[in-house]
Formats: C-alpha cells, sequence, structure tokens
C-alpha cells in the first residue's frame, strides 16, 4: 500500500511542545499517515558547540512520542555521511521503503533559505512539501512561493525554541510546561543542559 510519510528533521536538542504540536497537527489535520522525527546529528548549518549526544537527543523524542499512534521517532541519519543533508536522507529511504511517498515538513522560515540546500531542486522534483507558518522570518518572496510542490497547512504557531529551553534550564528557570512531562522528568534526572 501506498503510504504518505511526513518527515520532521530536527536536531532536537531538545525536543519541545512547539516540535510536537507540528507533527501531531501534520498527521492529525493533513493527508500524510504518519510523521516520522528524523533526529540529525548535524545540521549543515549549526554549530555543534551545545549539542548533546545523539542517543540523548533519541531517547527524548521516543518518550516525547510515546502514546502518539502516528509519531514515529527515527534514527535514520546517524549512519549517513556528515553532515546530514537532507537530500541524501531523501534518497535513501526511497530506496529503503519503495512503496512509501516521503514528503519533508518545514516551517514557512526555511522556505528563504531552501535555495542554499544541496539539492533542494532534486528535492522538489521527487517530493512535496509540507510548510507550516511561523510568525518569525516574514513572508516568503521567492520562487518557492506559490510552488506547486509546496503545500500548505495552517498549523498552530507556537514560538519557542530549543535554545530558550536549554538557557532556561541553566539559568534554573521552571519551564515544565514547554516540554513533555518524561522529557522534562529525563532532563532533570540527567542534569542536561546545567
Ligand atoms: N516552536 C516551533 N514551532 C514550529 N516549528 C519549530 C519550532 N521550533 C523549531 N521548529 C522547527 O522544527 C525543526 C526542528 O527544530 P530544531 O530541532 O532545530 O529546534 P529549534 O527549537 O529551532 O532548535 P535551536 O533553538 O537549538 O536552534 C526545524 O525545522 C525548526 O525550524
Ligand atoms: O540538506 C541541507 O542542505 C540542509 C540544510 C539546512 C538544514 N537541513 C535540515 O533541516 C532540518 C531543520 O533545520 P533547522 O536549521 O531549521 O533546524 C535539519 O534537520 C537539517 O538537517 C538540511
Amino acid at each position: 500500500m501506498n503510504r504518505k510519510i511526513g518527515l520532521f528533521f530536527g536536531t532536537f536538542n531538545p525536543i519541545h511542545i512547539g516540535h510536537l504540536i507540528i507533527a501531531n497537527h501534520m498527521a492529525e489535520f493533513s493527508d500524510l499517515d504518519e510523521v516520522w522525527l528524523v533526529v540529525t546529528p548535524h545540521n549543515p548549518h549549526k554549530k555543534k558547540s551545545t549539542l548533546l549526544d545523539n542517543h540523548h537527543r533519541l531517547d527524548m523524542v521516543y518518550k516525547a512520542c510515546e502514546g502518539y499512534e502516528h509519531l514515529r521517532p527515527s534514527n535514520v541519519e546517524f549512519n549517513l555521511p556528515k553532515p546530514n543533508y537532507t537530500s541524501t536522507t531523501l534518497a535513501h529511504l526511497q530506496e529503503k521503503y519503495p512503496t512509501n511517498e516521503f514528503c519533508p515538513i518545514m516551517g514557512e522560515d526555511n522556505l528563504k533559505t531552501f535555495h542554499k540546500w544541496k539539492n533542494y531542486d532534486v528535492i522538489l522534483e521527487n517530493h512535496e512539501i509540507y510548510v507550516y507558518p511561523r510568525i518569525s522570518g516574514g513572508k516568503v518572496e521567492n520562487e518557492f512561493k506559490d510552488h506547486p510542490k509546496i503545500k500548505r497547512v495552517d498549523a498552530p504557531v507556537v514560538e519557542i525554541s530549543s535554545t530558550f529551553i536549554r538557557r532556561a534550564v541553566k539559568d534554573g528557570k521552571f519551564i515544565k510546561p514547554l516540554l513533555n512531562q518524561s522529557v522534562w522528568d529525563y532532563i532533570k534526572l540527567m542534569n542536561f543542559y546545567r
């Protein structure tokens, strides 16, 4: 059976409710059958200094997805060449699961720099991209604005970031509502980001 899988890529350092709300909304309110949360070991555009180990970030994604029938953590990028280019991951997944249709999910802000991604044209040729709104970053005024392969899904906007969470934890702030309960417990237990 042909299944449509949304791929939500992220460093998830840590995963927060902003990520979960988008992933769940895409799984429930679009034609995607499932959403896989792909933990990226190394984002080509990010520095590595504050990055927690891959397996700790994956553990947190597992904890956050517990009880969500249509969400699935993925470590597919762990064994692929670094830095992780999305085009490489998509080609790998398509070869491994030829009957699935893979659709990357991204925030509207990412469309502004999407032309800098490796093989972005090949990605667009072979995949539909599901885009959700962001407040930060303003409007997209480029070739992707009304592209036929880009589908917009009107998901809720929750403007928090992992950077904000890491800083808040370091400062001893109580930010439990911004994280899934078991992710919050795990961060405390493991003394992450202190
Ligand atoms: N609050 C949010 N709402 C919707 N999408 C988000 C939110 N925060 C991050 N994203 C998007 O989710 C994906 C994965 O995010 P990522 O793991 O880089 O988290 P982040 O919060 O942006 O991290 P950091 O603050 O460490 O840069 C990215 O495409 C990012 O743009
Ligand atoms: O393939 C690329 O060239 C590429 C460039 C920038 C980002 N990405 C992927 O997009 C995901 C979200 O990126 P970011 O910067 O919004 O956190 C992340 O998992 C990256 O691996 C991919």
